[in-house]
């Protein structure tokens, strides 16, 4: 049955570069000036994106934010209604339940346990009911569901189910909305899609998707709303690159290497004469071959794989490895070190890099002889400076704290440990020792660190040229240098084993994206039926089900035989497997991530490659494509590379 086509849903499915996000603000500004009364709702995947189209679009009636921010405002009038409390054990009852019984004895979920007798006096499903009165988002990556604490994913999935069980509150959003637009909806997980899409089909409020599927870097969306996607209005189309030059289109159309998508380039860009071809560097130092066309290219922004990289060539990897190292910015917390060594504004919530930022922000001023920049910074950093040593209400006295500044200043420029840094502050007593004292023993081992590395960080966040291939959706720079590495735990990228496979097959997104996920329903089929994860085989549980686990490899051998990218990824493990059967066999035949690493891979290389407007270098060390060098440098040059040894 051919499934109805859908009028006021709009799936704007458009490449790098297409111009979505310049669509989105010209679509909002239409509207608004034709129906100035009606409201406008744009979510973004980032709050840096929401705040970026705010700045160009900020007027009444428009509402930009994140799905998270944007749900929880929505939602949350309703949290402490006793209908949704009793929705929220609907729905997480049976999590609850199952970690009170803690049959697996997980020693995390026992300390949990015990630390809610030790405050309760006693643990059971019907005290934590009676304890908790309303729900909350506690704004992290993991639940506190003994005290109605909503994750960042189950706020996600509770709304869903709030919208699903009363209507009227899913009515409220389109009510409120007459047009609805989520950014970057390829990396939206499908509920929210599906949230949006059953609260505006049927109604008169129009919803746009926009997005490009070969974007896709995140992991939130699992696949269940194409059926939807087919259903949805795709007369919106954008077909043009207006970021990058011709030859870099072509390379990108190459990649892309799906007609449907094919892209021609702008006119405007025509004229622009590059510094060199779109080019791959095959070296055999990565390092000394970047610091040499750094030299030529001093404003190229460089995209690694790994933050722990990023940082590393900034100047500041030790800084990043140490502050990435302490348990409050851990996976799963609300903040993390990326966080806290990119953010050099007041609004650092980190006490020692808060007082570092602000410091060398003092003495810029102070350089500057600024010194009523000085003085308000003081004002409004009670909490950091000891005001009755900053007061100034004599000649003398602004002398005394000019020469305890230009003490701070000599110190600053010192080669020595942040430690010792902080030691020279804390005897200029201009700062409250409390707060220097606070900076406490979970730092040592970043205190340990030289100064030299915060002054790198700061020097780069001034004028950051160094990003992560993850981090640079939606910008556009004049030079890109692209560096080529895997990463084999978070975030799971195989880019060399993309380039082999890419360079034997003739791989489209389609392809190998279908092919990912009927092999991860096999696989997640193959786990249901044996009961324990792949990675969780042992030699006993391999040897219940080996006669099941032998016939599932020699059906899924025959049924991908003849195709090109289980011959590529997988071949050679099932042949091994076939050999010599046994539980590590398995696990390399059964692995998700060896698809999976070369999807995010070659998606990333797009990624990477559609940032660059005029001069593109992809960088690759020799030795990881040595095996097929000749067949991978004539499938770059037939791509529109140039290579260059
Ligand atoms: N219609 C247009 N005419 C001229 N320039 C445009 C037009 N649309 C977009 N641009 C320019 O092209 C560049 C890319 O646009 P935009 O960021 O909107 O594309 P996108 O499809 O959102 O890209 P990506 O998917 O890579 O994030 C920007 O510099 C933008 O100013």
């Amino acid at each position: 049955m051919v499934a109805e086509l859908i009028n006021n849903i709009f799936l704007v499915n458009a490449p790098a570069g297409s111009g979505k996000t310049t669509k989105i603000k010209s679509m909002i500004i239409s509207h608004k000036v034709e129906f100035p009364e009606n409201n406008i709702l744009c979510i973004t995947y980032t709050k840096r994106a929401a705040e970026e189209l705010k700045k160009d679009i900020n007027s009444k009636g428009i509402y930009i934010s994140t799905i998270h921010s944007f749900l929880h405002s929505f939602v949350n009038i309703y949290f402490s209604k006793s209908e949704i409390v009793d929705l929220y054990f609907e729905v997480f009852g049976d999590l609850i339940r199952n970690d009170i019984v803690n049959e697996k004895q997980k020693e995390n979920i026992t300390a949990r346990n015990q630390r809610y007798i030790d405050k309760h006096g006693t643990l059971s499903f019907e005290v934590i009911k009676n304890n908790i009165k309303s729900i909350y988002y506690n704004e992290s990556a993991n639940d506190h569901l003994y005290k109605g604490g909503l994750s960042h994913d189950s706020l996600i999935l509770f709304s869903e189910k709030i919208f699903d069980k009363f209507p009227k509150i899913k009515k409220r959003i389109t009510q409120k909305y007459q047009r609805i637009f989520i950014d970057e909806y390829q990396d939206s997980a499908s509920s929210v899609l599906r949230m949006f899409y059953k609260a505006v089909i049927d109604t008169t409020s129009n919803l746009y998707f926009l997005g490009d599927k070969m974007q896709q870097i995140y992991k939130n969306y699992d696949g269940f709303f194409e059926d939807e996607l087919k259903t949805l209005n795709t007369e919106i189309k954008l077909d043009i690159n207006h970021r990058s030059i011709p030859d870099i289109v072509s390379v990108l159309n190459n990649i892309y290497n799906d007609e449907e998508f094919y892209q021609s380039p702008s006119s405007k860009n025509s004229a622009i004469i590059p510094a060199h071809p779109p080019r791959v560097i095959l070296c055999d130092n990565i390092h000394d071959r970047l610091e040499i066309e750094k030299s030529s290219y001093p404003d190229a922004l460089l995209l690694f794989l790994l933050n722990q990289q990023r940082f590393n060539s900034i100047g500041a990897g030790e800084l990043y490895s140490r502050l990435n190292r302490l348990e409050k910015y851990s996976y799963g917390k609300q903040l993390n070190a990326v966080n806290i060594l990119s953010d050099n504004t007041n609004e650092n919530s980190d006490s020692l890099f808060k007082l570092l930022f602000l410091v060398e922000k003092v003495l810029e001023h102070y350089k500057n002889s600024n010194l009523g920049s000085i003085i308000h910074n003081i004002k409004i950093n009670s909490k950091i400076f000891d005001l009755n040593m900053c007061k100034i209400t004599s000649h003398q006295h602004k002398v005394d704290f000019n020469i305890l500044l230009s003490q701070i200043y000599d110190s600053f420029h010192k080669e020595h440990s942040i430690h010792d840094f902080l030691i020279s502050l804390r005897k200029t007593n201009i700062f409250k020792t409390n707060y220097i004292d606070e900076i406490g023993d979970e730092y040592s081992e970043v205190l340990e660190v030289g100064l030299n590395e915060f002054k790198a960080l700061s020097n780069y966040l001034n004028n950051p040229k160094v990003s992560t291939q993850h981090g640079v959706k939606g910008e556009s720079h004049n030079s890109v240098f692209f560096i080529a590495e895997d990463s084999f735990k978070n975030p799971v990228v195989h880019m060399h084993k993309f380039l082999k496979l890419w360079t034997s097959t003739d791989l489209s997104l389609n392809s190998l994206e279908s092919f990912y996920y009927e092999y991860n329903e096999c696989v997640a089929d193959t786990v249901n039926h044996i009961g324990c994860k792949i990675s969780e085989l042992n030699r006993d549980s391999y040897d219940t089900h080996s006669t099941f686990l032998n016939d599932r490899i020699e059906q899924l051998n025959k049924r991908f035989e003849g195709n090109l990218i289980f011959k590529g990824l997988y071949e050679g493990h099932y042949n091994k497997y076939l050999l010599r059967p046994n539980v590590s066999n398995i696990k390399e035949c059964l692995k998700e991530s060896t698809v999976y690493g070369v999807l995010s891979a070659y998606r990333l290389f797009y990624v990477g490659c559609s940032r660059a407007k005029k001069n593109l270098t992809i960088f690759i060390k020799k030795a990881n494509v040595e095996e097929y060098s000749q067949n991978f440098i004539g499938k770059l040059e037939r791509i529109g590379f140039s290579v260059e040894d």
